[in-house]
């Protein structure tokens, strides 16, 4: 019986990072594919990264979009393909600029009114965690929000620590394919229900025929 391409998609991730103007989307992307911190980016366009990486002695093929979307997007319908087309999410904010951690509760709204779903794998990430002379949220504050919306929350500085950075994508990458494996064994189990269903079925339709 088909399982709708999941068995196909189990080594196959995409996550997709959203977040407020300038609370390091890119460099967090570029951070985490080259180990490398670079100060300035300039694109307009969301660009999707390609790379490959061991998790959980599973290789995985990753594809991860850094959108430009801003908190209310460009439109509607852009930041609903990017959560259509996501497995897991990354929202980030800056701690030195409030109005970005203002954003989340709306993004988090966003992905769990498309995915059509509570259980969707996301990460709150707070950065610039080396700003702290220009901190304009407190680390309690952002755990507090992530406990509330039930994601997992990681506060870090993508130019200070790539380690961070590493274990945050690859925590949300082994949330993906947990979620995953729950839903090929939820299909699994359906399938099996139907088939009992259509046994016990023919079984019926046969006693009542001999009856005749
Ligand atoms: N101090 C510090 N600066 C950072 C950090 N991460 C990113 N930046 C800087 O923040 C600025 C914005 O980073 P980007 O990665 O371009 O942010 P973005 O969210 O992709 O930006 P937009 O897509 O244009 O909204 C750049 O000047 C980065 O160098 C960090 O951890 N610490």
């Amino acid at each position: 019986m088909s399982d709708g391409g999941l068995t196909r998609r189990l080594n196959r991730v995409k996550l997709v990072v959203l977040g407020g103007d300038n609370c390091g989307k890119t460099a967090l992307c570029v951070r985490f594919i080259t180990k490398r911190f670079i100060g300035e980016y300039d694109h307009k366009k969301e660009v999707t990264y390609k790379c490959q990486r061991v998790v959980d002695k599973e290789a995985i093929d990753l594809e991860i979009l850094d959108t430009v979307s801003k908190c209310s997007g460009p439109t509607a319908g852009t930041l609903e393909s990017y959560i259509k087309w996501g497995d897991g999410f990354l929202i980030m904010y800056s701690v030195t600029d409030r109005s970005t951690f203002q954003c989340i509760s709306n993004l988090k709204r966003q992905i769990d009114h498309f995915k059509q779903t509570f259980g969707t794998p996301i990460a709150i990430v707070a950065n610039k965690s080396d700003m702290e002379n220009g901190r304009a949220v407190r680390t309690e504050e952002g755990q507090a929000l992530a406990n509330e919306l039930r994601c997992t929350f990681y506060e870090l500085s993508v130019a200070e620590d790539w380690t961070v950075v590493d274990s945050a994508m690859t925590q949300l990458v082994l949330e993906v394919k947990l979620a995953f494996h729950k839903q090929q064994l939820a299909m699994e189990k359906r399938s099996r229900m139907l088939q009992v269903g259509y046994a016990l079925k023919n079984k019926l339709t046969r006693s009542k025929t001999m009856q005749w």
